[in-house]
């Protein structure tokens, strides 16, 4: 890892520098005041063993009284300073996560699962805020009232603080000795919340294919596995803290037995005043209680350190396709839409042949081009190689003259609409689905979009019309009706390049073919390249690309290739075939 723990938790802190060294002078100053209590009750404990009166009592008791509330007001700043740094590094560490997340292509979220990254957005970073919250506050108080207690203490009697504090290494060792293992089992518990976190939300969102399969009574075991092996890890943990603390309880409690017994042989042997044995005695006692307080501390530090280390993980994933320095920009009015391919090839990571290879092709502004192929061809891998959703090199693929690597993402992607053959719909309103690509678009360019893809007579039978909720919390769409919705969307963006990708593989012939009859008129004329299987609406395409094997092996109109022998021919003869057996 780059930057130790310590390090980037220093950086978490970085913002909120000031608040902190307040919280932590406030502390200071509590732990500086509190110092003097012990004395003042030593003091007058001498003094009403010389002459007992009510006058002097009052005194002390409004002093102390005094003295304990101003400690208790500065406390309770010190307290509200540190939990706020916790929860403002919870809330940037959030922020910081998301916009994180944001920028990473989906590759990366095909690697973890989003049941994972949500429990380190939120339960690893709870811990976080604790270690710089509590942990930060107690570390520092524990710090300050050795600092100023134990010196006060060696100058009542250095014999009696030493006893009292001879518990104090074997405290630290203990510590020491389980901070090992308290860290492993912690690092377990998140990894099993994650798993468990990751089983909830893919069987959930995978609902549908549960039922069809009647796979319940599976998924409740697997469920309950991870949900023991939570179990399981959390009892360890529970167990450890179980051993420990109440250990350093103890122990802590015992070097106030150990300074009792010692002290009282003192007194009566004349050597120390009851007074300093009094104040001794408060001091060891504001002692304890910190000490006591060490294994939470170094529960929550260790528990942040593993956060720490998994949100972490989060930000060294850096996206593979990102802007070159000095990306030129392209703004959209002024793009043709003329797109050329020059040996575009593109290899998947982890593969031994490029899925596509020494592609070449050039599509005039306006014109409609099919592609079509087997499956597994490269016809996918083609469209996204378009807008670079998959990371191609330079030289290779040029819009309107300029090499599209060269251009920003923002207006590469601005330029070329792509629509893929899942549409996802947000669960909002249909109005706000179609102009999820602008905002602020008003009603007439929704409807327009809406008409272009085929959609507005289903919307305006939706019982809400553009109104209507989709999704989780609304109506369920038709596949079809998904598909045109999409469509709608990258329609309304008016993007001058248009990549279908089976984007209407759920939507019949007769509809696809006006779809596309649409976009080819007019002057806003796109250029579309239309991925599908549906022969007979790539046959009314100007053009058709046919793909085998990764390469283009046929260009032509409908009319030049379905004569000539070759797959054109093949997959359209089978087509043929099947609209007769149908
Ligand atoms: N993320 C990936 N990692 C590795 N190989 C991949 C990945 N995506 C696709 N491939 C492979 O690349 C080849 C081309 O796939 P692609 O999806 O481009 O084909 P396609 O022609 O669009 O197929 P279909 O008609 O089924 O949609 C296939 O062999 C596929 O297995």
């Amino acid at each position: 890892m780059a930057q130790s723990r310590l390090q980037y938790l220093q950086g978490y802190l970085r913002p909120h520098r000031q608040q902190l060294m307040l919280g932590v002078g406030a502390l200071l100053l509590v732990n500086i005041l509190s110092v003097w209590i012990p004395l003042i009750i030593g003091d007058a404990v001498e003094r009403l063993k010389i002459a007992f009166s009510q006058g002097t009592i009052l005194r002390y008791v409004v002093l102390i009284l005094a003295l304990a509330t101003v400690m208790w007001a500065i406390r309770m700043a010190s307290r509200v300073m540190l939990f706020g740094v916790g929860r403002k590094v919870e809330f940037d560490l959030k922020q910081r996560i998301f916009e994180h997340l944001l920028s990473l292509e989906s590759a990366y979220f095909a690697e973890n699962t989003i049941g994972d990254l949500i429990n380190r957005a939120t339960s690893d970073v709870d811990n976080i805020r604790r270690l710089l919250g509590f942990a930060v506050l107690s570390l520092a108080n524990t710090l300050f009232a050795y600092t100023f207690t134990v010196p006060a203490m060696l100058r009542i009697s250095v014999r009696l603080t030493l006893v009292a504090l001879v518990i104090y290494p074997v405290m630290m060792f203990l510590v020491g000795s389980f901070s090992n293992r308290l860290r492993q089992q912690q690092l377990d518990v998140q990894q099993s919340l994650s798993d468990l976190s990751t089983l909830i939300q893919e069987d959930m969102s995978g609902i549908g294919l549960i039922k069809i399969y009647a796979q319940e009574s599976n998924e409740q075991q697997a469920f309950a596995q991870r949900n023991h092996a939570l179990l399981d890890a959390n009892l360890a943990l529970a167990r450890t803290r179980n051993t420990l603390f109440p250990l350093l309880g103890g122990l802590a409690s015992l070097s106030l037995a150990i300074i009792l017994a010692v002290g009282a042989r003192s007194i009566a042997a004349g050597t120390l005043a009851v007074g300093d044995f009094v104040t001794l005695l408060l001091y060891v006692n504001n002692l304890v209680f910190p000490t006591a307080l060490l294994g939470f501390t170094i529960t929550a530090y260790q528990r942040g350190e593993v956060s720490v280390d998994r949100i972490e993980a989060i930000f060294t994933a850096q996206p593979k396709v990102a802007n070159v320095s000095g990306a030129i920009t392209l703004p959209i009015d002024h793009v043709a839409g003329r797109l050329q391919a020059k040996g575009l090839t593109y290899q998947y990571p982890g593969t031994s042949t490029p899925a596509i290879e020494n592609i070449a092709f050039t599509l005039e502004p306006g014109e409609t081009v099919a592609l079509v192929g087997p499956i597994g061809s490269g016809k996918s891998t083609l469209a996204k190689a378009l807008p670079r959703i998959l990371e191609i090199s330079a030289g290779q693929l040029y819009i309107d003259g300029h090499d599209v690597t060269q251009v920003t993402l923002e207006d590469l992607r601005r330029a070329i609409a792509f629509v893929p053959q899942d549409s996802f719909l947000f669960s909002t309103k249909i109005k706000n689905n179609l102009r999820y690509g602008m905002p602020l678009a008003e009603m007439p360019e929704i409807e327009g979009a809406a008409k272009l893809a085929q959609i507005q007579g289903e919307i305006l039978n939706f019982p809400s019309q553009y109104e209507t909720l989709v999704g989780e919390r609304g109506i369920t769409l038709s596949g079809g009706q998904r598909q045109r919705t999409a469509l709608g969307r990258a329609l309304l963006i008016d993007a001058p390049i248009l990549v279908l990708d089976d984007a209407l593989s759920s939507v019949d012939n007769q509809t696809a073919t006006q779809i596309l009859d649409n976009l080819s008129q007019g002057t806003q004329r796109k250029t579309v390249i239309f991925i599908t299987h549906q022969m007979s609406a790539a046959a009314n395409c100007d053009r058709i690309m046919v793909m085998e094997k990764g390469k283009i092996v046929q260009t032509g109109t409908h009319d030049s290739l379905v004569t000539r022998p070759g797959l054109y021919q093949k997959l359209w003869n089978q087509h043929k075939l099947k609209e007769v057996l149908q």
